[in-house]
């Protein structure tokens, strides 16, 4: 579960205040909101990236909010998914766990098992930049995933998308969420994805929070 309590984030002239929400466990959350809005801004505080000047963050029922980043256990696909361009797509998916210290074996299954989920299995010892950008998104995904974190943030996952990738992302996005069971906090511009994707839709607008009723979904 992610858990904000009245939190507050100044940078610059730019603040948020009264920032409160809930997201359970399980649960598909889409933030939303014109851009320039702060949506980057609440998911980079969860994920530790910048400073709240007040209020909690609790996930899965701890007080986070002065933990350092590497410590929340987030799985986190930032914008542009932000591969290591030097390094291939195994050893992308593979990073989190190496700095965990899991042995080399252990990393060659999971990285295995990741690219199954994936359908990166033909791709594993290429190189970043000659991917195409759904294949991108996919690594990033996988790197994100690949130490089983509690939750996930992902920050315009499929913005740079042509539709057909997008629609093959919704199937992944909806099948990853039907067996991880993971909570998902996810940044976008798009109607159409929260349709498809949203249990919970987050909106933000002048530096306030509104959780709109999603009976009528
Ligand atoms: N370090 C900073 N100092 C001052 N202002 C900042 C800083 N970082 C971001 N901002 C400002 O905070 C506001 C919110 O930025 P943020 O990136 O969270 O918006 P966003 O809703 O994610 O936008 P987009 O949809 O375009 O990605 C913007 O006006 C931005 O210029």
């Amino acid at each position: 579960m992610i858990h904000c309590k009245n939190l507050h984030i100044q940078q610059g002239g730019f603040g948020l205040t009264d920032i409160n929400f809930k997201i359970h466990e399980g649960e598909y959350a889409i933030l939303m909101g014109k851009t320039g809005c702060g949506k980057t801004t609440i998911l980079e505080a969860i994920c530790g990236l910048r400073k709240i000047q007040e209020g909690e963050i609790w996930l899965n029922g701890h007080e986070i909010s002065k933990w350092p980043p590497g410590q929340r256990e987030i799985g986190y696909v930032p914008q542009e998914g932000a591969l290591f361009d030097h390094m291939t797509v195994a050893q992308n998916m593979g990073f989190a766990l190496k700095i965990r210290k899991w042995k080399s074996s252990q990393i060659g299954e999971r990285v295995s098992e990741l690219a199954a989920l994936l359908n990166l299995e033909d791709l594993l010892p290429r190189s970043i930049p000659n991917l195409s950008g759904g294949e991108k998104q996919r690594v990033a995904l996988g790197r994100a995933l690949s130490f089983y974190p509690g939750i996930l943030c992902l920050d315009e996952p499929l913005s740079a998308l042509d539709e057909d990738t997008k629609e093959d992302m919704y199937k992944l996005l909806l099948s990853l969420k039907k067996r991880l069971k993971i909570t998902v906090l996810h940044v976008s511009h798009s109607r159409s994805e929260a349709k498809k994707l949203a249990d919970k839709i987050l909106l933000l607008s002048d530096g306030k929070l509104q959780i709109p009723d999603m009976q009528h979904k």
